[in-house]
């Protein structure tokens, strides 16, 4: 195929580059009053102005060009219809068939994987209806009031974070808590916090092999043993999600308590298979599905919508031009709602972990760059922090804002803040603010010459600098569902323009192998001098700390 950086697209967007680099979008906005409207789209209940980015129409014409010539058309049909486009590992992508209500099959390797899918949502459905209404007790008795579940990574930020956002929705018929890291104080202070005669484990690790995971829920057995539970009892209080039926058997799971879920859903892709459990127990199943509901609209939206309307595309390819043109390195997401706080922590794993990558697809290592960093965090909190890099700093950093227009419980007076801070800020990088007008601020303040043109120096805002807005009437399930699908598709076409595999994910196993091996160390299982001097030293202090005295 041809490379990303030899198109006739990259060559004439790198002359756009160049000569939109003297305009500034303040120019843009003046001399086309029309620039808001055109640079808008609305669809599954978001509204997104990217209207302060720095493109004209023929930019934005050449990177759907450049997205089309890349092939996004071709492997959005691949991945929509199964084929095994996660080729390091030979796997289909099939999350979208974990929200397919289109009644169409999904076919792979032969055979209609829908039938099992839809069953799971029954198995999820009816679970959380028997917790709910009290038809399953513990042990003694006792209905379920607490869920604890545990997992990590995909198995652990999307249920987490999707719950969180959708507090408005919990219901009160149990509290949920997340634990994901080895770190033991935190399985400790939730075990602490709950009586395990009406607690439930929710074990879920798609590969049934992930180290936190299985000693959290090793450390949780013991704690329900040591507590008073028996083996038997044990079927009642624990029950897992996972690909990996006959090792979750072997640890000791009844069957029955096993949620199935595919070698074809990735684990950052997994948070509509049953790793989606505590989001159902936490708000009810009809809120879990809401969500489903919801990115299958964005799916329909995204297969269906032409480039130039079309959300995910719009999204990937201004990153691509930031990326690729303008060496932009992060890219900052700033949800103005603080339930939706944990979205940046959220797409950071599904876009870092997906794009983060430097082979191409056909094995050549890329010269050109691939995924940024992805941070961020609620605001308006940012504003009285980290904003002032993003205003004055010398790096380009794009930045989406997020603001629900209604929030449960509205103080219109805080809301009106909220919203007044968010918009205030997306005009304020744009804009920015000039030498002469930090200057003319600053007459008759009884400064010197010199001292006035330093200062107003100091002040100058360059502005010109990258938004987009997404706006919303509230974070409901389905507007919640349709945003993280929104995402999901922006990797899924920035990894094809770069020519990765956006659905492996080989960097995280180095440190697990070695993580392994210097426990290994710790434990004095094997020779300090197997490793090198620094990791002896810092083992060497760890056995030192922890002798037995
Ligand atoms: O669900 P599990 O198999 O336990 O995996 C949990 C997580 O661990 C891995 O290291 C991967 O980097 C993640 O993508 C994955 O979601």
């Amino acid at each position: 195929m041809t490379d990303f950086t030899q198109q006739p697209a990259w060559e004439k967007l790198s002359g756009l580059a160049k000569s939109i680099s003297d305009t500034h979008m303040r120019d843009w906005f003046n001399s086309d009053p029309s620039r808001a409207d055109k640079m808008q789209v609305e669809a599954c209940g978001l509204f997104v102005d990217y209207s302060k980015n720095r493109v004209t129409d023929e930019v934005l014409g050449e990177l759907f060009t450049l997205a089309k010539a890349q092939g996004v058309e071709a492997h959005r049909e691949a991945m929509f219809s199964g084929e095994a486009i996660n080729s390091t590992e030979g796997r289909a992508v099939l999350h979208t068939a974990l929200r397919n209500f289109s009644g169409k099959p999904v076919v792979v390797d032969g055979e209609d994987v829908m039938p099992e899918v839809l069953a799971t949502l029954d198995k999820i459905e009816a679970f959380t209806a028997s917790i709910h209404s009290g038809e399953h007790k513990g042990y003694t008795g006792k209905v379920i009031k607490q869920i604890v579940a545990i997992g990590i990574g995909g198995s652990f930020l999307g249920p987490k974070i999707m719950t969180e956002a959708l507090k408005p929705y919990t219901c009160d018929a149990v509290k949920v808590h997340f634990v994901a890291n080895v770190d033991g104080c935190h399985i400790h202070d939730v075990l602490a916090s709950v009586d395990h005669e009406e607690t439930l484990i929710v074990m879920s690790s798609k590969s049934f092999s992930t180290q936190e995971t299985l000693q959290n829920t090793l450390t949780a057995k013991a704690w329900f043993l040591g507590e008073g539970g028996k083996q038997e009892d044990i079927a009642k209080h624990f029950v897992a999600v996972s690909s990996n039926v006959k090792a979750a058997t072997e640890f000791g799971i009844a069957e029955e308590n096993i949620f199935p879920m595919w070698d074809w859903v990735g684990g950052r892709y997994s948070l509509w298979s049953a790793i989606g459990l505590p989001i159902s127990l936490a708000l009810g199943f009809e809120n879990f599905k809401g969500l489903l509901e919801g990115a299958h609209e964005m799916d329909k939206h995204f297969c269906t919508a032409p480039f130039e309307s079309n959300l995910p595309v719009i999204l990937a390819t201004l990153g691509v031009w930031y990326r690729n043109f303008f060496d932009a390195q992060s890219h900052v997401l700033l949800p103005y709602y603080h339930y939706l706080r944990g979205l940046p922590a959220y797409v950071q794993q599904l876009d870092m972990e997906s794009n983060g990558k430097q082979v191409t697809l056909e094995g050549n290592v890329v010269d050109w760059q691939t995924g940024p960093i992805i941070w961020g965090s609620e605001g308006t909190n940012g504003q009285h922090s980290f904003h002032q890099l993003i205003h004055q700093g010398t790096s380009v950093i794009p930045a989406d804002f997020m603001l629900p227009l209604n929030v449960p419980n509205q103080n219109d007076t805080h809301h009106a803040m909220l919203a007044s801070n968010c918009f205030g800020q997306t005009q304020a990088l744009m804009q920015g603010k000039t030498f002469d007008e930090c200057y003319a601020d600053l007459e008759g303040k009884g400064l010197s010459e010199e001292a006035r043109s330093a200062l107003a120096q100091h002040k100058t805002m360059p502005g010109n600098k990258p938004s987009n807005t997404i706006l919303f009437e509230k974070l409901d399930p389905q507007t919640l569902g349709a945003l993280v699908a929104m995402y999901e598709h922006k990797v899924f076409v920035q990894g094809v323009i770069w020519q990765v595999n956006s659905f492996d994910q080989w960097g995280v196993e180095l440190g697990k192998v070695l993580g392994n091996q210097v426990l290994a160390g710790i434990q004095g299982e094997v020779e300090s001098d197997t490793f090198d001097a620094s990791t002896q030293q810092l083992i060497s202090r760890f056995r030192n700390a922890n002798a037995p005295t």
